[in-house]
C-alpha cells in the first residue's frame, strides 16, 4: 500500500518521519521498553506495543533448544508486533559476546582478552562476522557486542571482556564492529548506524562509559577520574565505534566521579549524542535505571524520569514493564519529560529498525541454521586460539627451550583441573550466565583432546587431573604439561582482590614441577599470581578464556604454528601494585604490556 513508512524506496528520514506522525503516546513509549523473553508472550508485545525483546545470560527457549526452537521462539514474539496497529517489528537482542554463547553447538570465540593478545583486526573482524552468522541464524537480529570497556584494573570480574588496558588497542578492537553489523559501503555517510543484511546484525558498544576504570576493579562501582583521563582513556573506543556506524550503545551501570551513568545527560546527550554525533539508540542495562537510587528502585518515578532526560532511548527494564510505562506515561503527561525527548528516542530506535531492513525482513527463516557450530567458524576460532596463546617463560635459566615439545615420546603426563573441563576454558558468558564445568552441556574440543590429537601415535599421553609425587616418579614422564586456572565467573561474581589460581591448581604445579620438565598453561580471565610457582616452571602459557577450539592450544604447543601473542595487559607481581598500567611512572611488571616470546613453526 501507498503508506510511506511501509516503503522501503523511501528514505530511511522519511520512512521515521512518517511513521512517528502516526504513533499515540502508547505506541511511542512502547517502542521504549525492552523487556526480557521470560516476562513476555506474544499477547504481551502486541498489547503494550513493546519495541524490543532479550534473553538475559542464559535465558533460552527451552534447556535443550536447537536452533529451530530458537527461531521459532522469536517469530511467535514477533508476529505479536506486526499484529499491532502500526505493525512495527520489536527487535531481539542477546549477549553474543563470544560467539552466539548462550546457544547449544554454537562456535565459542576466546573472549575479547585473548583477542587483545592476537593484535589482529582482520581476524577480530572475521570473528565478528562468524558470530553475526550464528546470531541471525537462530532468528536474533542484535547483539550486545562489543564490550569496548578499557580495563584498568585485573580485580574486575569483567576484565576478560575487555581486548586490553590499552585504549588504542582497543580502539583498532573495534574493526569486530564491521565484522557484526557489515563493511560500510564506499562513499557511504560515516558515524551513522549501518547493518548490511539478513546475514548482519545490530551491535552495540558497552558499557558507556569507563566501566573499566572501576576503584579497585569493583563491579558496578564509580570511576575516579578527572575530564583528560576519562576522554583519554575510556572514550576513544566510542569515537571509533561511532565512526564505525555501531547502531547502538549501552550504557555502564558504574558512576563517574559518584554521578551514576544512567543519569548522566552531560555524558549520554551532551558528549556521545551532541559531541560525537552518534545516531543510533542509547540503550540501559538490565534494572539499569533502578540502580540510579539507593537501595535500587527506591524511587522509580525518578529513576524513569533521570534516565530518559539523561537521553536513554530504550530502557532494559526487563520485567517491571507495567510499572515502567505507567510511570512514564505520568511523566510525559504532566510535561516532566517533553515530548520532543520521548520522539527523539523513539526516532533513533526506528531509524535502527529501518536502517537494519527489520520492516522487510521481520520473520527469520531456516536457511541459515547450518552456519550454528559451523567448521569454517570452529577454524577461525581455532586460528583465534593460535594466535591469543602468549608465552611468558620458555625454559630455566641456562637451558634448552622446552618449547615446541616434540610431538614423539615415550610417556606425556597431562595434569591439572582445567586440562579436560570444555566450560572452565570457556568462562563465564557460556550456556549459563556464570558459565559452566564439565563436557556435557555444549560441544567443542578439550585441551586434552586436543594432545592426545597432536602426538605422535607412539606417544602415551597418561591424563591424571591431581597426580601425586609416586606416580610422577613411578612412570619416568618425557615432559607434562599442567593446565590449571581460573574457574568461570560473569560480572560482581568476578571481582577478586587476591587473583589466586583456583585450588588445586598451586599443588599440582609444585608436584608436578617439582618432580618432571613441565609447561604450564594458564586459564585465566586476566592475570594471576605465577611469581612464587615461576622458578620451578619450565615454561609457561597464558592462554585467557580459548573457548571451545581447544585444539589451537595444542597447535602452538606441538610447533605446528609459532607463538605470537604478546600480553594485551600488565602480568603483575603482585595484587599489592595495582592497579597498575603501561605508561604508569611506578611500573615494575613480572611480564610487562606487549610482552611475548617467539616459536618457530616446526
Ligand atoms: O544480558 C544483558 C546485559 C548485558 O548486555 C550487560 O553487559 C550486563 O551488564 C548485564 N548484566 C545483566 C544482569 N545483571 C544482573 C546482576 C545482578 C543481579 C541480576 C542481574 C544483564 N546484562
Amino acid at each position: 500500500d501507498n503508506v510511506k513508512y511501509k516503503d522501503p524506496k523511501q528514505p530511511v528520514a522519511a520512512r521515521v518521519k512518517d511513521l512517528l506522525g502516526r504513533m499515540t503516546v502508547d505506541e511511542k513509549i512502547g517502542q521504549m521498553v525492552q523487556i526480557e523473553r521470560l516476562s513476555a508472550t506474544p499477547d504481551i508485545v502486541r498489547r503494550y506495543f513493546i519495541g524490543s525483546l532479550l534473553s538475559g545470560g542464559g535465558s533460552v527457549p527451552n534447556p535443550e533448544a536447537t536452533v529451530a526452537d530458537w527461531i521459532n521462539m522469536v517469530n511467535d514474539f514477533q508476529n505479536g508486533s506486526l499484529s499491532t496497529r502500526l505493525g512495527i517489528p520489536m527487535i531481539y537482542g542477546i549477549d553474543a559476546v563470544h560467539g552466539h554463547n548462550n546457544v547449544i553447538n554454537a562456535t565459542i570465540f576466546p573472549h575479547n582478552i585473548g583477542l587483545g593478545a592476537t593484535r589482529d583486526t582482520d581476524l577480530v573482524k572475521r570473528i565478528g562476522a562468524a558470530t553475526a552468522a550464528e546470531v541471525r541464524a537462530t532468528g536474533i537480529p542484535y547483539a550486545f557486542a562489543p564490550c569496548i570497556a578499557v580495563c584498568r584494573d585485573p580485580r574486575w570480574g569483567r576484565c576478560y571482556e575487555s581486548y586490553s588496558e590499552d585504549t588504542k588497542l582497543v580502539q583498532n578492537m573495534t574493526d569486530v564492529i564491521l565484522g557484526l553489523q557489515g563493511e560500510i559501503p564506499k562513499g557511504s555517510r560515516l558515524g551513522v548506524p549501518y547493518v548490511a543484511g539478513k546475514d548482519k546484525v545490530a551491535a552495540c558498544a558497552k558499557h558507556f562509559v569507563a566501566d573499566g576504570g572501576t576503584t579497585r576493579g569493583i563491579d558496578e562501582n564509580n570511576t575516579v577520574a578527572n575530564q583528560h583521563e576519562l576522554l583519554s582513556i575510556h572514550m576513544p573506543p566510542y569515537y571509533d565505534s561511532v565512526i564505525k556506524g555501531v547502531s547502538t550503545v549501552m550504557v555502564s551501570y558504574s558512576s563517574w566521579n559518584g554521578k551514576r551513568m544512567h543519569a548522566n545527560r552531560d555524558l549520554i546527550t551532551g558528549y556521545l549524542k551532541d559531541k560525537l554525533n552518534f545516531k543510533g539508540f542509547v540503550i540501559s542495562d538490565w534494572e539499569g535505571i533502578d540502580r540510579i537510587t539507593s537501595p535500587p528502585h527506591s524511587n522509580y518515578t525518578y529513576s524513569v524520569l533521570a534516565s530518559i532526560t539523561a537521553g536513554i532511548d530504550m530502557v532494559m527494564v526487563p520485567n517491571n514493564y507495567i510499572e515502567f510505562i505507567n510511570d512514564l506515561k505520568y511523566l510525559v503527561k504532566n510535561k516532566f519529560i517533553p515530548m520532543d525527548r520521548i520522539d527523539d528516542a523513539v526516532s533513533r530506535i526506528l531509524r535502527v529498525k529501518f536502517t537494519m531492513g527489520l520492516f522487510e525482513n521481520p520473520i527469520a527463516d531456516f536457511s541459515m541454521v547450518n552456519e550454528v557450530g559451523s567448521q569454517p567458524h570452529r577454524d577461525i576460532a581455532r586460528e583465534a586460539v593460535r594466535k591469543s596463546l602468549v608465552l611468558l617463560k620458555n625454559g630455566k635459566q641456562g637451558s634448552e627451550p622446552v618449547l615446541p615439545l616434540p610431538k614423539r615420546a615415550s610417556k606425556v603426563l597431562v595434569a591439572g583441573s582445567h586440562a579436560d573441563n570444555l566450560g572452565y576454558q570457556c568462562g563465564g558468558w557460556t550456556i549459563g550466565w556464570q558459565g559452566f564445568s564439565g563436557n556435557a552441556n555444549t560441544t567443542g574440543t578439550t585441551i586434552l583432546t586436543g594432545i592426545k590429537s597432536a602426538v605422535d601415535r607412539n606417544t602415551e599421553i597418561s591424563y591424571m587431573e591431581n597426580p601425586n609425587t609416586d606416580y610422577i616418579k613411578s612412570n619416568n614422564f618425557s615432559y607434562a604439561i599442567v593446565v590449571v586456572g581460573e574457574h568461570p565467573y560473569t560480572e560482581m561474581f568476578g571481582d577478586s582482590s587476591n587473583l589466586t589460581i583456583a585450588d588445586p591448581g598451586p599443588n599440582i604445579i609444585r608436584t608436578v614441577c617439582g618432580n618432571v620438565k613441565c609447561v604450564v598453561v594458564i586459564i585465566s580471565g586476566r592475570p594471576v599470581v605465577v611469581e612464587p610457582y615461576l622458578s620451578m616452571i619450565d615454561a609457561l602459557v597464558a592462554a585467557w578464556l580459548p573457548g571451545t577450539e581447544g585444539q589451537g592450544v595444542a597447535d602452538v604447543l606441538f610447533g605446528d604454528h609459532e607463538f605470537s601473542g604478546k600480553l594485551s595487559r600488565t602480568w603483575f607481581r603482585s595484587v599489592d601494585q595495582l592497579p597498575m598500567n603501561v605508561g604508569d611512572p611506578h611500573y615494575d611488571p613480572l611480564f610487562p604490556y606487549g610482552f611475548g616470546l617467539t616459536t618457530k613453526a616446526v
